[in-house]
């Protein structure tokens, strides 16, 4: 895939990625960007002042510092390594960094590639639309561009469906999302020349077929290339057909080779689903207060944990502060949380901590839901005696070795970590180390449907990254009243979602 994808880039195509999660994309991504040349005018040079090459847009700031890193790394590899900020920069915005920081450097120093999640850079956009250089950018890049535009399945929907649907594209329109209005911006002119040539349907298809140029040129503008490992059809056709973003006479399409792991998993109903990397264990287990147990149908999996290889995360072992000098927890925050009722179910709490004890070596990670309170299910799980951290790539002393840690894992460290995000903050973070991804509820909440199964997907995936082995242990509330067979029972959903990843579940062994 990064042999087509590279020089798609560097050949200025507008390009449409779909590869697994893992595959390389985002890497293949900033590869490509960082060999683009950086065009500078005569009078530019003389003056030492030089653009903003490329623009990439993700989803939230741990990917955004997780692409910096990587580039830092990259760049650092040379001998006289150039400062980071002329080659790459981060506009995120949160509570720690306040945006002036990353507008101050940007506006002293413009870097190679400038990263940044879509509410700061619209921030920056509005308050000194200079600064982004919008009119001299080469490309843009969205990452998990499914997360940041959100479309509308197109299926013929039955009548009673119909007026939440039409509800829906009335809310989308009103709220289209910043990406989109980003974007909107960026490629007004493209717009204005898609909308034209959409005046004449037919002509245009046949021209196209030709070959020939278009009587209505396109102008200048960067070239888009948007990427996910789940980029679904509605979404394809609208950036295609609707957004009026792309150069549609230079647009390259880039799915995965089919080029599949060793093995693949076989699905329970004996099918094999392309993509699955067979090394990934899923498993799913049922919480009552009276007990947990496996999801009925669950395989038999291999008794041990699947060894990452022998290599020591930075050489450490238990690197992080133990529970108790654990100091991240505003105090405030601590008397409040023990005087108030909890967000979250015991029960599911207690399990999680267990099978974490029970069987995670080094490091694992917890996706909450996307609003869930991360500090309040850190704080908890410290109660129940697991040195929890709110996943923290930037700010936290011992979030970049998670990121530099090598191919490989340690077997197993004295004090073995779980970090905890949010579905929010989940897509796209590599965490070589990571042997566990524990997924507490449901990945969308109640629904069985497109994007609960995309989620699946992309939580899944921070584990069996090329190629390595991994589980994913869904940890699920089971009501006294629900059977095995009640369809709206959180096991059956929990099923139907791996049915549709194409996946069998297996037992977690612990509580076989
Ligand atoms: N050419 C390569 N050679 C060796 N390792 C690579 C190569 N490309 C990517 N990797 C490694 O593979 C891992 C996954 O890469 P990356 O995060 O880019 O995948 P992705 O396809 O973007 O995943 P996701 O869909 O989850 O965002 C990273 O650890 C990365 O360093």
């Amino acid at each position: 895939m990064q042999a087509r994808l590279i020089p798609a880039i560097l050949e200025g195509k507008d390009v449409l990625l779909k590869d697994r999660t893992g595959s390389g994309k985002s890497f293949g991504l900033v590869l490509a960007l960082l060999n683009k040349p950086r065009l500078v005018s005569k009078d530019e040079r003389r003056q030492n002042k030089r653009h903003i090459t490329s623009l990439v847009i993700v989803p939230h700031r741990e990917l955004a510092y997780q692409l910096l890193h990587w580039i830092e790394r990259m760049v650092n590899v040379g001998e006289h390594a150039p400062p980071l900020s002329s080659i790459a920069q981060v506009l995120v915005r949160d509570g720690r960094m306040h945006l002036d920081t990353g507008l101050q450097t940007l506006q002293k120093e413009s870097p190679h590639v400038l990263i940044g999640t879509p509410q700061a850079i619209m921030d920056v956009y509005e308050a000194h639309p200079k600064v982004l250089q919008l009119d001299t950018l080469s490309s843009v890049v969205v990452d998990e561009v499914d997360y940041l535009i959100e479309t509308l399945a197109r299926k013929d929907p039955g009548k009673s469906f119909k007026r939440a649907i039409e509800k829906a594209k009335r809310k989308l329109q009103a709220h289209p999302g910043t990406t989109r209005q980003l974007l909107d911006v960026i490629y007004a002119r493209r717009r204005e020349v898609n909308a034209r040539r959409q005046d004449e349907p037919g002509l245009e298809i046949a021209r196209r077929r030709n070959g020939q140029p278009s009587s209505t040129p396109m102008p200048p503008s960067p070239q888009l290339v948007v990427s996910s490992a789940t980029l679904r059809t509605h979404l394809r056709n609208y950036l295609y057909d609707e957004s009026g973003w792309l150069d549609k006479d230079n647009v390259v399409k880039i799915s995965g080779t089919g080029a599949k792991p060793a093995e693949e998993v076989q699905a329970n109903d004996g099918t094999r689903k392309e993509g699955q990397n067979a090394s990934v264990e899923h498993s799913v287990l049922l919480v009552s207060e009276q007990r947990v147990r496996n999801i009925p149908g669950s395989a038999t999996g291999a008794s041990s944990v699947p060894s990452l290889g022998e290599e020591a995360v930075n050489g450490e072992t238990g690197a992080c502060k133990s529970v108790n000098e654990a100091d991240d927890i505003d105090p405030g925050l601590i008397q409040k949380y023990s005087t108030t009722a909890s967000p979250y179910n015991p029960s599911m709490m207690e399990t999680v901590a267990a099978a974490f004890a029970l069987d995670v070596p080094s490091i694992a990670l917890l996706v909450l839901p996307s609003s869930a309170p991360v500090q309040r299910a850190v704080w908890e799980l410290r109660e129940l005696g697991v040195d929890a951290h709110g996943l923290d790539l930037e700010s936290s002393a011992n979030g970049r070795s998670y990121l530099a840690s090598g191919g490989g894992a340690e077997t197993s460290r004295a004090n073995p970590v779980l970090l905890v995000s949010t579905l929010a903050t989940t897509r796209g973070l590599d965490l070589p180390a990571l042997s566990h991804v524990f997924i507490y509820g449901l990945p969308e909440g109640d629904r069985v449907n497109g994007k609960a199964v995309d989620a699946y997907v992309h939580i899944s995936g921070r584990v069996g990254r090329f190629g390595r082995p991994g589980k994913v242990v869904s940890v699920v509330e089971e009501k006294e009243s629900e059977s095995d067979s009640d369809e709206s029972a959180s096991g059956e959903k929990m099923a139907r979602i791996l049915r549709a990843v194409g996946v069998g579940p297996v037992q977690f062994a612990a509580f076989a």
